[in-house]
Order: C-alpha cells, then structure tokens, then sequence
C-alpha cells in the first residue's frame, strides 16, 4: 500500500514569512510545495484583465474553473494591486469551491515541478490546516506585527519596481488582513492544534530553527 503523503500546513497573514519558510520546509525535507496564494492571485488577476469587476461572482467562478498550473509564473501575481484583487475574490464561496480539488489533488499526489511523484508537501494559504489539510501531522501558523510585515513587503515591492509608499502597503495589509480574517467562508484562522511562529523577532533562519524543532517526530 502507498504510504499516505506526509503534509505540512503552514498558515498566516500577508507577508508574515510563511511562503519564504514553507519553501525552506519543503527543499529540508524533499518534500513538493504548493503556494495556495498563488491560486487566489491567478483568479483576480484573470478577473483584472478580463476588465471585470472583482466584486462579479460568475467572473470570478470562471476565472477559477480556469486557473492552470502554467501561469502560476506569472511575475504580475506578485504585485501589490494583485494581491488586494486576490483577497477580493477569496471570499467568494464559488471561487474557493472551485480551487478546494486541485489543492486537494496536491495534497493527496505531491509532485516536484516536472510532474515526478514525493513523499510530501508543504502547503501554505490562510486555510490549509482548518480547511484543506485538517488532518495534516504539522501544522504552522506563522505571524508578525503589522509593521513587520508591512515592512518587509514595501521593500519588497520598491524592489520588485513598484512605485509605492510605505504607508499604502500598510494600508492594504490591514484591509486584506480583516478581509481574509472576517469573511463567511473558510477565514483566515490558527488551527487548536497549529504551532504559532512570530517571526517579528526572528530572521529566516530562525524562523526555520523553530520550525524544525517542533516539527521534531511529528513527521516519522
Ligand atoms: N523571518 C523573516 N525575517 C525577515 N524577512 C523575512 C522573513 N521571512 C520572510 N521575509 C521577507 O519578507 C517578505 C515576505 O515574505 P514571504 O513572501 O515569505 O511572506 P508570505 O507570508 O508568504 O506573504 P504572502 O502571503 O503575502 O505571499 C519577503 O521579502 C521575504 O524575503
Ligand atoms: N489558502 C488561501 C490562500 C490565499 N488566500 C487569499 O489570497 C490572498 C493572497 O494570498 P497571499 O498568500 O499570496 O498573500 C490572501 O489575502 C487571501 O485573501 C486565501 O483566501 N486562502
């Protein structure tokens, strides 16, 4: 019988350093890694170039049923306005519906970038240890204060060419952050059961030390 994948969830808000961790995690371990952000970014920026608007469901529904694993390259779903059309089309029950099975597939098949079947994986979004991987062994809420985050995502904006102020990154941060936390469906939230990291003190590194160290056996 094929042993059942071994899932680490790791959850949190905008820019707290859980995507930069997850990665880490799942180079550590060999294990395949999936950016669920990635997902909800593809949807609203289909749903921008369509010129539709965010707030219309069936746009946004479609626009999910045809999200592909090719264009989760595309550098424009790093941008801030991305991000904010994102967090828009996430609380639409249909939108989150239409991305629940290929989050699912990953989970159940992990796979490397060319297709080739592992052991693992580390997924990471706002509801991968309530919703997606409830029965994941590891499940990692990483945080930081807002400033932090703020922070680190205006620098990493500025460099990414963008012409922005530090306070409407922090602006954003916070809408999407109540958005994502206060929504109907699947909100944002710490499983009973997660490991909270606060990364406002801690560099990767140590973000990865402690990652490691509770993950101990939990994985064997
Ligand atoms: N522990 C850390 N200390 C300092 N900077 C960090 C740390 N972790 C990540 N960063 C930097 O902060 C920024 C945001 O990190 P990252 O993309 O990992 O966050 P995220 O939680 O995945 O964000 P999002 O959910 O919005 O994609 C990046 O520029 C990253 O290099
Ligand atoms: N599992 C998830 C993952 C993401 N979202 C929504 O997408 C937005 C962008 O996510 P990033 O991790 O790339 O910042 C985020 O603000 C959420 O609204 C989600 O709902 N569920």
């Amino acid at each position: 019988m094929t042993p059942r994948p071994r899932i680490i969830a790791v959850d949190g808000p905008a820019a707290s350093g859980k995507g930069t961790l997850a990665r880490r995690l799942a180079r550590h371990f060999g294990f395949g890694y999936l950016d669920t952000g990635l997902l909800y970014r593809a949807v609203g920026l289909r749903v921008l170039r369509a010129g539709k608007d965010l707030g219309d469901e069936a746009a946004a529904i479609a626009a999910a049923g045809a999200v592909t694993a090719a264009e989760l390259a595309d550098p424009e779903l790093r941008s801030g306005p991305t991000g904010n059309a994102a967090s828009a089309v996430a609380k639409i029950p249909g939108v989150r519906q239409a991305l629940f099975d290929l989050q699912r597939r990953f989970a159940a098949h992990p796979t490397d970038d060319r297709g080739r079947p592992l052991l693992g994986a580390v997924i990471d979004g706002r509801d991968i240890g309530t919703v997606i991987c409830p029965d994941a062994p590891v499940k990692l809420f990483v945080n930081a204060s807002l400033e932090t985050r703020a922070k680190r995502r205006h620098k990493e904006l500025l460099e990414r060419g963008e012409a922005i102020i530090y306070a409407r990154v922090l602006e954003d941060i916070e809408r999407r952050d109540e958005q994502d936390r206060s929504r109907s469906v699947a909100p944002m939230a710490k499983a009973p059961d997660a490991f909270e990291i606060d990364t406002t003190g801690l560099d990767a590194d140590g973000a990865f030390a402690a990652a490691l160290a509770f993950i101990g056996s939990r994985l064997d």
